[in-house]
């Protein structure tokens, strides 16, 4: 967004050249990551065990494979009976037209267009949620069937990893209309970064955990397994409340269950929390979704690294992504985000970030 002054709005992900080395860098990494969750020392940081020839890697059936996946998805996207959301309002009622800086490779990476659509068909929207996370799902209980083939039944590590990421993509599409409100609808253009991190990054790197288990099986007695439990359970319960609270609050201020929060006043005219979930730190869902993050990679013991990778990952992810977010909420809120600082001044983890 320009500022008043028609300077340009400071660059992000490094600019050009952080966008370039990323989109070479995350489809290298996801390559890495499949070929040595398949083999035996299964090693993060060691070198890739071997380097397929171009005819392992090029198929065109499992390219028409992944373009009917698409079109099913699609097909399901258009069905007549779904209900229709409202997404976000800009503050003067209007849509901000973001200038084209004439940086292509930098556009490429982020997107410049908010809301691409084809008629009423909303590609950033539709990638968001379905292709991805039901496919990650899909390769999830595909690899839980080939244990079950391989060694007779899935261990119990592959049902609490398949439990636990079902629940999550289950929750998300529950959910499906707090997705308006997530800052890659309501801020980020459609471009490399979410078309890649959409439909090949989540469910090729997300379904990590699955992978491992299925050429590395670990063993998981009952104690241990409760624990895990437990930690996707405090992890759930703080990500979705956090998440339904500012959702309730953004839709109704009003409504009962918000109404006693605690808020700011900010010249927008809209508030902000500052008690309840949200005053605890300044992105508890976040949090919570670090915890489930965690309880996703235990179940894969401690012998290896790599089923960690999504731990690490994630964290890296949710640290810049709310930097961007106190930046934009900076922009928008002035004052009282400073308020909000002050009286909230843990990011995530409280008393510690
Ligand atoms: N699994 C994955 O790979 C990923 C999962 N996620 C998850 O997606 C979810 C959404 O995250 P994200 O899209 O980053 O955005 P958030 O849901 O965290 O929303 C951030 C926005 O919420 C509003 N807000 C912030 N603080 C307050 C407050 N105190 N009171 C009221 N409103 C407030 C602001 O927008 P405004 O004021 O304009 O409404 C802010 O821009 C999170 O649970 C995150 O964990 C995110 C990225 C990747
Ligand atoms: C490829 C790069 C490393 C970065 C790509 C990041 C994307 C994979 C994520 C950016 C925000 C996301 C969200 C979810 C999935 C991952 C991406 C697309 C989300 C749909 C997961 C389910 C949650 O319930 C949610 C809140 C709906 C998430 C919204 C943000």
């Amino acid at each position: 967004m320009a500022s008043p002054q028609g300077s340009r709005a400071p660059l992000e992900f490094g600019g050009p050249l952080g966008a370039a080395a990323l989109m070479l860098l995350l489809p290298a990494t996801m390559f890495h990551l499949l070929l040595v969750v398949r083999s035996g020392p299964a090693r993060l940081l060691g070198p890739p065990p071997y380097l397929p020839g171009l005819q392992v890697l090029w198929s065109p059936r499992m390219l028409l494979l992944w373009l009917t996946w698409l079109g099913l998805q699609a097909a399901l996207y258009l069905l007549p009976a779904r209900k229709v959301a409202e997404g976000q309002e800009l503050k003067d009622k209007s849509r901000l037209l973001y200038p084209i800086n004439g940086n292509p490779i930098y556009d490429f990476f982020l997107g410049r267009e908010l809301n691409p659509r084809v008629w009423s068909f909303d590609f950033k929207y539709f990638c968001e949620l379905r292709p991805g996370l039901i496919g990650w799902v899909l390769i999830n209980l595909a690899m839980l069937m080939q244990e079950a083939e391989l060694r007779g039944s899935p261990s119990l590590a592959m049902w609490l990893v398949n439990g636990f990421q079902l629940l999550y993509v289950g929750d998300a599409l529950w959910h499906e209309e707090a997705v308006l409100t997530t800052m890659d609808i309501t801020h980020d253009g459609f471009g490399f970064m979410l078309a890649f991190g959409d439909l090949a990054w989540v469910p090729f790197t997300y379904s990590l955990q699955a992978q491992f288990l299925l050429h590395h099986p670990q063993p998981l007695g009952l104690p241990v397994a409760s624990v895990i439990c437990l930690i996707n359970a405090v992890g759930y319960y703080i990500f979705r409340g956090a998440n339904s609270q500012k959702n309730t609050f953004r839709k109704n201020p009003s409504d009962p269950r918000v109404a006693d929060l605690e808020t700011i006043p900010t010249a927008t005219g809209r508030q902000l929390l500052v008690s309840g979930w949200w005053g605890m730190v300044r992105h508890p869902n976040y949090l919570g979704d670090l915890i489930m993050a965690l309880a996703w990679s235990l179940p894969c013991g401690v012998s290896h690294l790599l089923p960690y990778f999504y731990l690490l990952y994630f964290t890296a992810l949710l640290v810049h992504r709310e930097a961007r977010d106190e930046q934009q909420c900076l922009q928008k809120y002035g004052l009282a985000w400073h308020e909000y600082c002050r009286r909230v001044p843990y990011r995530i983890l409280p008393y510690i970030y």
